[in-house]
């Protein structure tokens, strides 16, 4: 289970952008965050990812409590959450060919020998050609990029997904192609998704239950 307890989070302790949200995923479910711009989303979503220390709450990630984030996490609770950013571009290191840019989780945690062949088969999975692989992330469009951070976030057969914004910059064709990605793997590993959207449609076809977040905190 991943759970998110009375979790404040936020840039200034004294202006919280998340104030004391509790929220709970389950094995294989798929919840959606919807909110209107500003209300914390991201923030929430990122601390769900581990890579944002909450204020005060707790995250517990099927049974054991957070107590480091970023790159301080333990190995074993990092590998088991994949994240999709909104901004490929922003989250890809443009230094990397496509190929290797999927393969980067496994390389950092000791797994290079396997990765020419799940990088081949995940590829695949998210309609990467081979020309594409030997690409450098300026040398495709949005959507490749996209494809290639999804299959990155897969790459480690994570228990559980955040997906923040993965498709708002694409259009509908790659957007029915990632949530079907997505849901393939969901379906056939169990694996819990969070997955936040403006897209109250999308969300509402996507997922198995939406959290509508209505307000945006507001400073004390
Ligand atoms: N790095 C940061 N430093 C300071 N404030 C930030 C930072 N990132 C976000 N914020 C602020 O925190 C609040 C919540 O932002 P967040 O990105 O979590 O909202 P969101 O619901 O995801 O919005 P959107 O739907 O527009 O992406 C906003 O007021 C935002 O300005």
């Amino acid at each position: 289970m991943l759970e998110l307890r009375s979790v404040t989070a936020g840039y200034d302790r004294r202006a919280p952008a998340v104030r004391d949200v509790t929220l709970t995923v389950l094995p294989g479910e798929s919840v959606g965050l919807l909110g209107p711009s500003g209300c914390g989303k991201s923030t929430l979503a990122r601390v769900a990812a581990l890579l944002h220390r909450p204020d005060s709450g707790e995250v517990v990630l099927d049974g054991t409590p957070v107590r480091h984030w970023r790159h301080r996490a333990p190995r074993e609770l990092r590998t088991a959450v994949g994240v999709v950013f909104q901004q490929p571009r922003l989250s890809a290191d443009p230094r990397l060919r496509l190929a290797d840019l999927i393969a980067e989780p496994l390389r950092a945690t000791g797994r290079r020998a396997s990765a020419e062949d799940r990088v081949a088969e995940l590829a695949d999975t998210v309609g990467l050609t081979p020309d594409l692989l030997t690409r450098r992330p300026h040398e495709v469009s949005d959507g490749q990029l996209q494809r290639a951070c999804v299959a990155r976030a897969l790459v480690l057969r994570p228990r559980w997904l955040i997906c923040d914004e993965m498709t708002a910059m694409l259009d509908a064709s790659t957007t029915a192609a990632l949530v079907a990605v997505v849901e393939a793997y969901r379906t056939s590993t169990g694996a819990g998704l969070l997955a936040v959207a403006h897209d109250h449609t999308l969300l509402t076809r996507w997922c198995d239950r939406t959290v509508h977040w209505k307000t945006v905190t507001e400073p004390r």
